[in-house]
């Protein structure tokens, strides 16, 4: 695998049953990062049980118990590669809790790819007030996802098969959906493929020679790539601390925001401890300055191992990182056995810190879909509530408003291990803090 391809995050969403998990696994069986032997291994395994005729549905099952194993293998199973990029897919088709895994995943996705079956009825169930469909689109377009793929799936399924007219049909229905959204549907592919038979995937379609656009994987290479934005103060979420000897202080992030050079005075906060910039190394490479997206190492003159920690966000001491005495979000409660009331107090995992944080105020419920108001100060939040929330961490935590800092500025609220909620941070109350430039 080149490390000089940029890398992208891609979602999968799309309606029940529309071939994501076909699709996906058709594309990681042909381009992803997974050897040989596992994949005779999950074939074989797949025969026997009389599962053929699902081979890639299956094979993306399978990887995903896989995934939920570990980490570490996860990042190599759901990995492709394409001329320009290395995909991954941050979330993969679940069933139960896919829109839950959608929303968290989602937030940090460069594009999505809509899965719609063009199959009579299917189709149309996606697009039913109930369907998936309308509902991931609408998801992905909150979670400020602007980069859209549409795979018109199952075409050898249709009436007749490889029908232009539904296509066109399917086309002009979903694209004056998205438009409605707020998408601009000129830059949307609308692909019509074949998830099973592999058509327009990665090869030109010869049953479809009406259709002249991209193949799926020509509109992927066609994505643009993250933004960089080194116009932007520096933050640097600190991921670990290491003291090596004979170097010194070396803490451990991915530069989020702004550059990082050589020489620089930067600041940790909340700590509020000082130090300067001695080298920066990049996957073992010195390198002089650092940017947005990349993951480096630097070595700091003046603060020591016990000084800072995983959690802690590095900045420039005349525009440090915000640290909270409280903070408002929009929050979407995606699971609670009961109701969420003030005094309630998750967990906050936000870029890489985690610390408990009370509820202290329920401004007003929110309609999830048009973000309009329906109820100020609710007594309580349910499962499928939108709602704006104020909250106090119980000790200093660097919060951002997601306007100014998305990567800083979005969270998920956890609670006897499951995912409460997610959330936006709209302002930001900051805490007084002096920085001691000795
Ligand atoms: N004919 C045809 N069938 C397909 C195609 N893609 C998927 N299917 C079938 O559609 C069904 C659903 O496919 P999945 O890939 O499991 O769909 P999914 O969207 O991942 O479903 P969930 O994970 O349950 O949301 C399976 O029976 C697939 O074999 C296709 O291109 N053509």
């Amino acid at each position: 695998m080149s490390s000089e391809k940029p890398h992208l995050n891609l979602v999968v969403i799309g309606h029940v049953d529309h071939g994501k998990s076909t699709l996906v696994g058709h594309i990681l069986y042909r381009l992803g990062l997974i050897d040989q032997k596992t994949i005779q291994m999950l074939e074989e395994e797949a025969k026997k049980r009389g599962k053929e005729s699902f081979k890639y549905a299956w094979l993306l099952d399978k990887l995903k118990e896989e995934r939920e194993r570990g980490v570490t293998i996860a990042l190599t199973y759901m990995k492709f590669e394409t001329r320009k990029y290395i995909f991954t897919i941050i979330d993969a088709p679940g069933h139960r809790d896919f829109v839950k895994n959608m929303i968290t995943g989602a937030s940090q996705a460069d594009a999505a790819l809509l899965v719609v079956s063009a199959r009579k009825g299917e189709f149309e169930a996606g697009m039913s007030p109930e369907g998936q469909t309308r509902e991931h689109a609408i998801l992905a377009k909150t979670m400020g996802i602007n980069q859209l793929i549409v795979a018109v799936n199952k075409m050898d399924a249709t009436e007749p098969p490889w029908s232009q007219k539904r296509y066109e049909q399917i086309k002009t229905v979903l694209g004056k959906f998205l438009k409605s959204l707020g998408y601009d549907i000129s830059k949307i592919p609308f692909i019509p493929v074949s998830a099973w038979t592999g058509d327009n995937l990665i090869e030109r379609s010869p049953n479809m020679p009406w259709y002249n656009g991209p193949t799926l994987v020509e509109a992927l290479d066609s994505l643009e790539p993250p933004p960089k934005p080194i116009d932007k103060p520096l933050r640097i979420p600190i991921q670990d601390v290491y003291a090596i000897s004979g170097v010194g202080t070396v803490p451990v992030g991915r530069v989020e925001t702004g550059v990082l050079k050589v020489g620089d005075r930067v600041v940790f906060m909340p700590p509020a401890k000082v130090g300067e910039v001695r080298s920066i190394e990049t996957h073992h490479v010195r390198i002089e300055k650092a940017e947005p997206g990349d993951n480096i190492g630097f070595n700091v003159r003046g603060v020591s191992k016990r000084d800072i920690r995983r959690g802690d966000v590095t900045g420039h001491p005349d525009n440090p990182p915000t640290v909270a005495e409280e903070f408002t979000a929009r929050v979407f409660i995606i699971w609670h056995p009961t109701a969420v009331t003030v005094g309630y107090t998750p967990v906050i995992h936000i870029h890489t810190a985690s610390v408990a944080s009370r509820i202290v105020e329920i401004k007003a419920k929110l309609d999830p879909r048009t973000g309009k108001v329906v109820e100020e100060n609710p007594q309580f939040l349910k499962m499928g509530d939108a709602a704006i929330v104020r909250f106090k961490p119980i000790k200093p935590l660097v919060v951002e408003k997601y306007s100014d800092f998305p990567p800083l500025g979005r969270f998920a609220m956890r609670d006897m291990g499951k995912t409460i909620g997610i959330g936006i941070v709209v302002d930001v109350k900051p805490m007084k803090i002096e920085i001691k430039t000795k």
